[in-house]
Parts: C-alpha cells; sequence; structure tokens
C-alpha cells in the first residue's frame, strides 16, 4: 500500500521513533504468571505440541518458582526502569548529534509484559511519526530473542485492518560497536579493582550469556558466534589482561542445550586451582533475574562457598552506563543516516529455518526500501534534481 511521506513537523510533534525491543520481565510477582504465559506460547522461542492448551499448563506449573526468585531480587524485575533511563538519555543525545531526525521519541516493545510490543506499535502509528526505527536491545541476533520480536511486528501489521502511515527500518544487531566493548571493559576493570590486591592477578573472567538449546544452534543460529564476537572485542579493549572463557546459563527443560553451563565451569576452575573468578553477564545489558538471581545468590553467594572460591564477583550490568548510553545514540545516528532499512543480514534465513513466519517477517522489512527511498529522495530535493 503507498504511503504518504510528506508530513509537517512541528517543533514538539515527535518525528522519529525509537522501539525498543526486548522480553521484558515481571514488574510484580503478580505479573509472573502472564509473563510466562506469553513467553510458552510464543512459537518463535519454543515451538510446543498443541501450544495454546501446554503453555498455561507450563506456565501454571512454573509460576511459584519464578515467583519466589523475583521475591529474592526485590520482588520484580527492573528492566522497564532501566529501558527507560536508557531511552530517555538516548533520544536527549540524538536530538543534538541528529537534528535532521529530530525530535526523536522512544517507545518500549516488550515481547512478554506491557508496554506490548504491539501496543507500542499502536502509539507510534497514532503520534503520527514520519519513521519508524525497530531497535532490538539484544546486542546479539538470536531468531528466539530479537527475531521473534520482529516477527511480533509483522505478525501485528499483518492482522492490522487500518493502513500504516510508517515507514519502518531495523537495527538488529550490534555485537562489536566500540561503544558497547568500552561498557563492558570499564565495569570489568573496576569489578577487578575490587579484588583483593594480590588476587587481581589471578582472576579469571568467566564471560556468561543465556544459553540456546542445540536444536536452535543447528539450524544456524547467528548468537553463539556473535556472542563470541562481543567477547573478543571486549578482550580486545582490555588488552587481553586476564585469561577467560565463554559459559552459558539458564539451561531449561531437559534436551541437550548449549555448553559448558556457568555453573560447571565454575566448579570445574575451582577443582584447577583457579579461584578468583569475575562472572561478567555479556547478552543482555541491564539487570535481570539471571543476573541478580541466578548469577549473584545462586553461583556467587551459594555454589561459591560450597565449591569453596576464594573470590567470586560479578560485573555491574551496562544499566546507564554513560559510554553505554551514547553508544546507543551512536547506533541509531548511523543507521539514520544509513540509505538501507536494515543490514543485510537480517535477510538471510538460517539455512535450517523450518519457520515459515520468518520468510515473511523478513519480506516486510526488506518491502519497506521503496518507502525509505521516497523518504530519502523528499528530504533532499537538490540530490533529486542535480543528479540524474
Ligand atoms: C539473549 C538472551 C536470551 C536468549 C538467547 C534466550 C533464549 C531462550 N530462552 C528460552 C527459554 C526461557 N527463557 C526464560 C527467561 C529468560 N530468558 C532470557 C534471555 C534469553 N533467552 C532472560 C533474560 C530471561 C529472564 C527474564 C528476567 O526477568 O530475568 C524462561 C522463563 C524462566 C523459566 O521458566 O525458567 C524460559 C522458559 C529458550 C527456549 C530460548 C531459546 C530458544
Ligand atoms: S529460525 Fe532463524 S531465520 Fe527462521
Ligand atoms: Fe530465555
Amino acid at each position: 500500500m503507498a504511503k504518504i511521506v510528506s508530513r509537517q513537523f512541528s517543533a514538539q510533534k515527535p518525528k522519529t521513533g525509537i522501539l525498543m525491543l526486548n522480553m521484558g520481565g515481571p514488574e510484580t510477582t503478580e505479573d509472573v504468571y502472564d509473563f510466562l504465559l506469553r513467553l510458552f506460547s510464543d512459537k518463535d522461542l519454543i515451538p510446543l505440541p498443541a501450544q495454546s492448551k501446554l503453555a498455561p499448563m507450563i506456565a501454571k506449573r512454573r509460576t511459584p518458582s519464578i515467583q519466589t526468585q523475583y521475591q529474592k531480587i526485590g520482588g520484580g524485575s527492573p528492566i522497564k526502569k532501566w529501558t527507560e533511563l536508557q531511552g530517555q538519555g538516548m533520544v536527549e543525545i540524538l536530538d543534538k548529534i541528529s537534528p535532521a531526525t529530530a525530535p526523536h521519541k522512544f517507545y518500549i516493545g516488550f515481547r512478554y509484559v506491557h508496554p506490548l510490543t504491539e501496543e507500542s506499535i499502536e502509539q507510534m502509528e497514532s503520534d503520527g511519526l514520519q519513521r519508524a526505527v525497530a531497535f532490538t536491545q539484544y546486542p546479539q541476533y538470536s531468531c528466539s530473542t530479537t527475531g521473534s520480536s520482529l516477527n511480533a511486528i509483522y505478525k501485528h501489521y499483518k492482522q492490522r485492518i487500518s493502513p500504516s502511515e510508517l515507514i519502518w527500518s531495523v537495527i538488529d544487531r550490534w555485537p562489536t560497536h566500540p561503544g558497547l566493548a568500552q561498557a563492558f571493559a570499564d565495569n570489568i576493570r573496576k569489578e577487578i579493582a575490587k579484588f583483593p590486591i594480590e588476587d587481581q592477578d589471578d582472576v579469571v573472567i568467566l564471560f556468561s550469556a543465556h544459553s540456546l538449546p542445540m536444536k536452535v544452534v543447528n539450524r544456524g543460529d547467528p548468537y553463539p558466534a556473535e556472542v563470541g564476537a562481543t567477547v573478543q572485542r571486549v578482550m580486545e579493549e582490555l588488552g587481553h589482561s586476564h585469561p577467560y572463557r565463554l559459559v552459558w546459563q539458564s539451561k531449561v527443560g531437559p534436551l541437550p542445550w548449549l555448553s559448558p553451563q556457568t555453573d560447571e565451569a565454575i566448579k570445574g576452575l575451582v577443582n584447577r586451582d583457579k579461584k578468583n573468578i569475575l562472572l561478567v553477564p555479556i547478552a543482555f545489558t541491564s539487570d535481570h533475574i539471571e543476573t541478580l538471581y541466578e548469577l549473584d545468590l545462586e553461583y556467587s553467594q551459594h555454589l561459591g562457598s560450597e565449591v569453596g572460591v576464594k573470590n567470586i564477583r560479578r560485573a555491574e550490568s551496562l544499566n546507564n552506563h554513560p559510554v553505554f548510553i551514547e553508544a546507543l545514540a551512536d547506533i541509531v545516528k548511523t543507521h539514520l543516516n544509513s540509505p538501507k532499512v536494515c543490514n543485510p543480514q537480517l535477510l538471510l534465513r538460517c539455512p535450517m529455518c523450518v519457520n515459515l513466519t520468518c520468510d515473511f517477517s523478513k519480506e516486510f522489512f526488506a518491502s519497506q526500501q521503496k518507502y525509505l527511498d521516497v523518504l530519502i529522495d523528499e528530504s533532499h530535493p537538490q540530490k533529486q534534481k542535480g543528479s540524474k
């Protein structure tokens, strides 16, 4: 369908909307069931037989234990608070460094809690933006995370009756952005400095990322390689000051997942007399249950003393690190300056993908290119006249 690209923008009205995509987490223990229900209903994350019947059963069964975990970290997930701070900081910088696309407004699009991606899209439509950027907050691309959020945008438009006025483009991954690596390196240096001085040279850096089922890895999911790329950039930034490993946490269910598991790696290192360990959550940018519960309580406190570590600490999550916020703004500015709706990498399906939604969703984003071309031509009238 044709879109009207020429519109007047007043100083107050946002011109560019940035939809910050993430999974989200329950704000209170009362929200846990709904969070789990949406998560287990997501066919792009966990395809289950008879999903609409099984999802409520599994969600119900898991709710009490997940509620206990959230209770132990203060009653809920802080992800919305951090995303709001990150978004606010990012648009303030963008208004300064990218005046041509200002005013910028950020929106939060969570997959499993409010504000849901679909709700924020409708808000963006009614705000009458000139263009909309889907900006994943997962630095590394997995079809189970960013892919699922992008599929949700496609599915929303597929069932939407009124015509859309938005021109969508996508920032789908940024695993090696220099600001991301610098912010991680800064938090690592600060945390190593908190080890007893005589132990600081002995520290092993254990980068820990959420694991993936081997079925997903073997389908050709890009996430493991991209997490590895982030680790390499961070280690370069640190001048390879310490030895390190990349390990995987939060396996769910009985099937094989990518390993070594973080808890087993801690045990294995201690058994090999490496007893000063720094844990670094590398695939999520703000605090969440895996950092605050799994890494801090389960591994650092309980497992650590059980297996006899000397010192075990965790690097702070990026949260509102100023270098990280600058990086978010820089990623968006570079994207807005580019004539492309997305990275060519987004348009390639996994070699073993059997999910047709991936195909349709990639087509949907690729189809936005013709509208973006018109918008770019309209914003550079001299270029249009001057050249052939
Ligand atoms: C980059 C991070 C993540 C990837 C990749 C990922 C893949 C993935 N996850 C599941 C299953 C579950 N994940 C659950 C929670 C959860 N997952 C991530 C991140 C990634 N998941 C986070 C940060 C969280 C916790 C949210 C929080 O508030 O901290 C859960 C629910 C919890 C539970 O029931 O144990 C499930 C289930 C799969 C199957 C998968 C890849 C296919
Ligand atoms: S599962 Fe990766 S593109 Fe479909
Ligand atoms: Fe997960």
